[in-house]
């Protein structure tokens, strides 16, 4: 009798601890999705292995195929029905990392990075402002409320159009944010259409900057100013060095990207299209703290998931296929703080432009 009730006790405190594991630790700072509700974006839990498979077959076609604007889209919104649900349970809705500030949480110090944004672009009250590879719109967000602008987001990602709709709703703000699903290569808007724009972290996908930097330059109001993070390479980067060719080869394999340009490339492209350049800056250069450092910390937090993800996998919660995305986005975080450290990579190198008025001389 008395084995028995210990046996029940045991199984009573191991149950409430794995609910505690599951459904309470969120591993999110701002928590938008549960271990027990991850899917993989608008794919069908029996294709989730298929897909995964089907992605990683990208990185084995000819480098033409790679960079054709026709193909990388669709890759692009496959990588996002992968990663989307474990990117919010795992980092937030912010899918970008900002210079990490002392004395500051995570959190704030992505708001930080997000609100400088409304300063360089001088958004106002009124304004109507584009958010160019949107995500789930948490720096659209922050952007409405900080600025009392309206935002228009676009995501080729449909996925991640449902998920930011409801993040608005949610928060109270989809009267003043928008998301459109569509392709920044060719968007759905007319000329001079907004009085400012923005990229975070997301231009990188686009197999030619030139023509997404023209799609952005034609929707701008003359006047209008345009401000992007971007993930390059720095000075720093020897294409000879093994070291740093594995990390740069990480980062684009585990992030969707069809090939990552040179930081003294963007500032010639937004001329080429048309841009004035106010302003060019690495914001991961010192005073600012490591951007990396978040990943870092995060390694007990990786296994704790990794461990997660097996058992939901076991007990058929998660999709098959959960556990080798979570891998690669392990791998891939390795290659992230390797860049970081080796300062061969930033993901915010700031470039702040113009579309000039008729007339002015540029
Ligand atoms: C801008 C892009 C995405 C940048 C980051 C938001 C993501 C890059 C790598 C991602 C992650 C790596 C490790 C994951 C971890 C194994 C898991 O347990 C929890 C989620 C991670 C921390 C995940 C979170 C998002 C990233 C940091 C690219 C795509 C252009
Ligand atoms: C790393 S996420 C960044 C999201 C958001 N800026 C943020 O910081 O949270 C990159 C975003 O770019 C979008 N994207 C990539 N290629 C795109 C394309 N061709 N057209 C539209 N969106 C695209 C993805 O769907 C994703 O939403």
């Amino acid at each position: 009798m008395e084995s028995a009730a210990l046996m029940w006790s045991v199984a009573a405190v191991t149950a409430a601890v794995f609910f505690w594991f599951v459904c309470i630790m969120g591993s999110a700072e701002v928590k938008g999705k549960r271990a027990v509700d991850l899917k993989m974006g608008s794919i069908t839990r029996d294709k989730v292995q298929d897909k995964y498979k089907q992605y990683w077959s990208f990185f084995r076609r000819p480098i033409e195929t790679l960079n054709s604007s026709e193909n990388v889209p669709a890759f692009v919104d496959t990588f996002y029905n992968l990663v989307t649900d474990i990117y919010e349970w795992g980092w937030g809705q912010s899918f970008h990392f900002s210079p990490s500030l002392p004395g500051r949480s995570h959190r704030d110090a992505t708001r930080i990075h997000e609100e400088r944004v409304v300063d360089l672009i001088k958004a106002r009250p009124g304004n109507r402002i584009l958010d160019v590879g949107c995500g789930v719109g948490g720096p659209m967000r922050a952007i409405a409320a900080r600025s009392g602008s309206d935002v228009v987001g676009i995501t080729i990602n449909e996925y991640q159009v449902g998920r930011a709709r409801a993040h608005n709703r949610k928060a109270g703000l989809d009267g003043a944010c928008e998301v459109v699903c569509g392709n920044f290569l060719q968007m759905p808007f007319g000329d001079s259409a907004f009085d400012g724009a923005y990229s975070i972290e997301a231009t990188c996908h686009a197999p030619r900057l030139e023509d997404v930097y023209a799609e952005i330059y034609r929707v701008l109001k003359p006047g209008a100013m345009y401000v992007s993070y971007e993930w390059v390479t720095t000075g720093l980067y020897r294409a000879g060095d093994p070291e740093h060719v594995e990390a740069i080869h990480g980062i684009e394999r585990g992030d969707a990207l069809p090939g990552l340009r040179s930081q003294d490339q963007i500032a010639e492209v937004a001329r080429r299209v048309g841009f004035e350049v106010i302003e060019e800056r690495d914001l991961a250069l010192p005073p600012a703290g490591p951007w990396w450092n978040r990943l870092k910390m995060g390694r007990l937090a990786y296994w704790r998931n990794h461990i997660l993800v097996s058992i939901l996998t076991i007990l058929r919660i998660a999709p098959k296929g959960v556990v080798e995305v979570h891998e690669m986005l392990y791998e891939t975080a390795r290659h992230l703080t390797r860049g970081g450290e080796m300062g061969i990579f930033t993901p915010m190198h700031m470039i702040l432009c113009r579309k000039p008025i008729d007339g002015d001389d540029n």
